[in-house]
């Protein structure tokens, strides 16, 4: 059977408990993955013309227990999930213990404040290596994430699908000062972070890394099977 972390959101259910049978992760020097996630309630206002605040709360939550399956269907031993929300993300997140929801400090707000904090946790306890993944990737599959962490580069950049965003990052645990710069023309901006740090940036295109939802365009461009399964989801 395809499960959702080969073919993308498939069931909203979908991406809490795969992994299992899967390779064990380096415990001494994991990858830890950095996830933030803007409270269910916050998110998605761009779609807000298309859904209702509910339902933009059940698809940000699909979305985010999409890639957290994703993620944890390969190599990463953990995920820590930097949120505004820690109950709502304790909801999406299940039981898994791989997964922790770290509050996101008052005194540093924003979306580059949030993976600032989680890489600064993942790099305390011993990461090799941190992957940043936005939660709204619906085609993100743990091919992808293999991909992203196939490059032996100290810097890999995933960009959106106009090629200006980036939807996830990879840095070396030994990468230090990076500065986040997520936000319109982020992709260039990372790009210049790492050669600013001597580092020649590798870059990922991949559907699955590439393909963020945000606006109702994103929704159009789906492939129909997911684009089903989520409006399922939304509607609860
Ligand atoms: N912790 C945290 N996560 C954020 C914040 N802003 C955005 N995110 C997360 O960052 C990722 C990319 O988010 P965006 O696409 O920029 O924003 P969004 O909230 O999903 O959608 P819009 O409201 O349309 O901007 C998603 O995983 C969001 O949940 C923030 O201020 N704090
Ligand atoms: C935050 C970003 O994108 P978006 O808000 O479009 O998801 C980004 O690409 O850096």
């Amino acid at each position: 059977m395809t499960t959702s972390h080969e073919a993308g959101v498939q069931d909203p259910a979908a991406g809490r408990d795969a992994g299992s049978q899967r390779v064990r992760p380096d415990q001494r020097r994991p990858v830890i993955a950095v996830v933030p996630l803007r409270g269910g309630g916050a998110g998605k206002t761009r779609l807000a013309d298309e859904l209702g605040p509910a339902e933009r709360t059940r698809l940000v939550a699909t979305l985010a227990g999409h890639v957290l399956g994703a993620l944890l269907a390969g190599p990463v031993a953990r995920v820590l999930v930097v949120t505004g929300d820690p109950e709502f993300a304790a909801g999406v997140m299940g039981s898994d213990r791989r997964v922790r929801v770290v509050p996101q400090p008052g005194g540093r707000p924003g979306l580059n404040e949030a993976v600032a904090v989680g890489q600064e946790l993942a790099l305390e306890a011993g990461a090799r290596r941190v992957l940043v993944a936005h939660a709204d990737l619906p085609l993100l599959t743990a091919e992808d994430v293999g991909a992203l962490l196939a490059p032996a580069g100290r810097v890999v950049v995933a960009p959106d699908r106009s090629g200006t965003g980036t939807n996830a990052l990879v840095l070396d645990g030994s990468v230090s000062g990076f500065r986040f710069r997520f936000g319109p023309g982020s992709r260039e901006a990372h790009e210049r972070e790492a050669r600013r740090l001597g580092v020649v940036p590798d870059v990922v295109l991949r559907a699955g890394t590439s393909t963020d939802l945000d606006t109702a365009a994103d929704w159009a461009a789906l492939p129909e099977a997911v684009r089903t399964a989520l409006r399922r989801a939304v509607e609860g």
